[in-house]
């Protein structure tokens, strides 16, 4: 067991029936996220080996004190693949790729927009963009089954748009060029097909020299369209600066004076990497919290009850609503926007275990040792699901279990609830306290204002597409629902 190579053979795992995908179609392009990973995670524990793309060796880890080695030892990155996509979408130089001194500076810069007080600060906006998003649903409001996630990703640019950038995007109004696009290239890039696992795997081998000269040929399709978002996003921060420049725009809120000392042609990047990590994820938590709430007719008008008792005392006061705050954290355990996350060790280390590992030799082993290089996977939605950790109902969808007294939960790894789903560590979610905040703003409005029902014959399932994102049995990317303006 000296090699840490040879160990990582010995690490039990699921049966590999191709060496070329090894087990990553079923992790990554499986019918319903999850179909076959958490059955592995119940056969094979919280750490286990897969195989990657032609033979690769990779581990699988949800146990918590492996996670929290992970997150926090800064000896873990992004992969080669994941980092010259990141560049390609983003721009060289992006908080999301960035490491060490270079991403503690643009955190220490960024941070404060997002502290807990400038985050409250935007409430009046939020709920601005909140009434907005209910006249939408005023509109579509009918006997019939619309969808309801465009009106939910284009409220989610709104609201950065309104708050962050202090730029109205007008995606709501259908007035949003940049909204149109992020649709195309979002569905691009995050179309999930076999044939992207093997882009995905000869990717690490391309030197960076040659892919940055391939992104600007002017190759029809994903990567001329990824050139004119650039140049939108581009112009549009170069407008931003000058509008600023202008005003003497200094506010504590004002996250453009926050990168007081990046150079303006770099300001693009961070533009595009705020825009695209926010409303992804933010369009597809909301989207299934609505989809929930219209499966659980009870709890949904109990949670209606929850907001005009509020309301009766003015403004809500969102921290003090139990059944939306349930709502919420519920939705985050079982639907969290990245179910797992890709790292690569960047030195080589020893993982710590909680729970020792019986290897497929018959060896008990306490740490593994682990090469620079070796590729592993945070399996967020996995962790999520552990018996050990969330209680025998771990799996099922249980809101009430956030109003139980004693709640199981694990280590707070996360900076909410003791979730991952926001990750950890130097590299947590910039966006969580604004997220939850826009969750309970829209909830309260919607829900308020609107009734939610499925149909009969609903096929929604959740898919992986980079983030997860809902998917119907004919492989469309709504929720069909029925939205009935509520009598009061
Ligand atoms: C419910 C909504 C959201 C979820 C589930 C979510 C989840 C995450 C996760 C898991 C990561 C770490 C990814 C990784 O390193 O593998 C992350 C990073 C990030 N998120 Fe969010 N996010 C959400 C909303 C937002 C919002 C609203 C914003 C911006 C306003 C945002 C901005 C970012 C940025 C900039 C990073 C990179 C941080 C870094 O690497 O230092 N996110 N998010």
């Amino acid at each position: 067991l000296r090699s840490s190579r040879k160990l990582l053979l010995l690490i039990p795992g699921p049966k590999c029936t191709s060496w070329i995908y090894g087990n990553m179609l079923e992790l990554l392009l499986s019918k319903e996220y999850g179909e076959h990973e958490f059955q592995w995670q119940e056969t094979h524990g919280q750490v286990y080996s897969i195989k990657g793309c032609f033979g690769e060796t990779r581990l699988m880890v949800s146990d918590p004190a492996t996670v929290k080695y992970v997150l926090n030892t800064g000896f873990f990155a992004f992969g080669p693949a994941h980092e010259k996509v990141g560049n390609m979408l983003f721009g060289h130089g992006n908080v999301f790729v960035a490491r060490g001194d270079h991403h503690r500076r643009l955190r220490n810069m960024m941070n404060p927009s997002f502290s807990s007080k400038n985050v409250r600060a935007l409430l009046p906006i939020l709920r601005e963009i909140g009434g907005k998003l209910g006249d939408c649903w005023d509109a579509l409001a009918s006997p019939g089954y619309v969808d309801i996630t465009r009106t939910l990703n284009d409220a989610a640019l709104d609201a950065m748009g309104d708050a962050i950038f202090e730029h109205s995007f007008n995606a709501l109004a259908g007035k949003s060029e940049l909204a149109t696009m992020h649709r195309e290239m979002v569905d691009l890039v995050s179309s999930p097909t076999e044939v992207m696992q093997l882009v995905d795997a000869v990717l690490a081998f391309i030197p960076n020299s040659v892919f940055r000269l391939a992104c600007d040929l002017p190759i029809p399709g994903l990567l001329q369209l990824i050139q004119k978002y650039k140049k939108i996003t581009d112009a549009l921060s170069f407008d931003w600066v000058a509008e600023k420049r202008g005003n003497d725009g200094s506010g504590a809120t004002d996250f453009l004076s926050s990168l007081g000392d990046v150079p303006d042609e770099e300001l693009g990047i961070h533009l595009r990497t705020i825009l695209i990590a926010g409303q992804e994820t933010m369009g597809g938590t909301l989207s299934w919290a609505f989809y929930k709430l219209a499966q659980m007719q009870e709890f949904q008008r109990e949670l209606r009850q929850e907001i005009q008792h509020e309301r009766l005392k003015g403004q809500p006061d969102y921290n003090n609503m139990p059944l939306l705050n349930a709502l919420i954290n519920e939705v985050l355990r079982m639907y969290c926007g990245f179910p797992l996350s890709e790292r690569v060790a960047t030195e080589d280390c020893i993982l710590p275990l909680s729970q020792a590992l019986t290897t497929t030799t018959g060896i008990q082993i306490s740490e593994i040792p682990i090469k620079k290089g070796q590729c592993l996977y945070v399996a967020i939605a996995a962790y999520h699901r552990l018996e050990s950790i969330w209680g025998p109902d771990a799996g099922e969808f249980k809101p009430s279990r956030w109003l139980e007294k004693d709640l199981c939960k694990g280590p707070a790894l996360g900076p909410h609830a003791s979730l991952l789903t926001f990750f950890g560590g130097p590299g947590v979610c910039i966006g969580w306290r604004f997220a939850i905040l826009e969750l309970q703003v829209f909830l309260v409005e919607l829900v308020g204002r609107f009734s939610l029902s499925l149909p009969e014959d609903d096929s929604v399932r959740p898919r992986l597409a980079t983030t997860l994102v809902p998917e119907t049995s004919d492989g469309g990317r709504r929720i069909p629902m029925r939205i009935e303006k509520v009598v009061t």
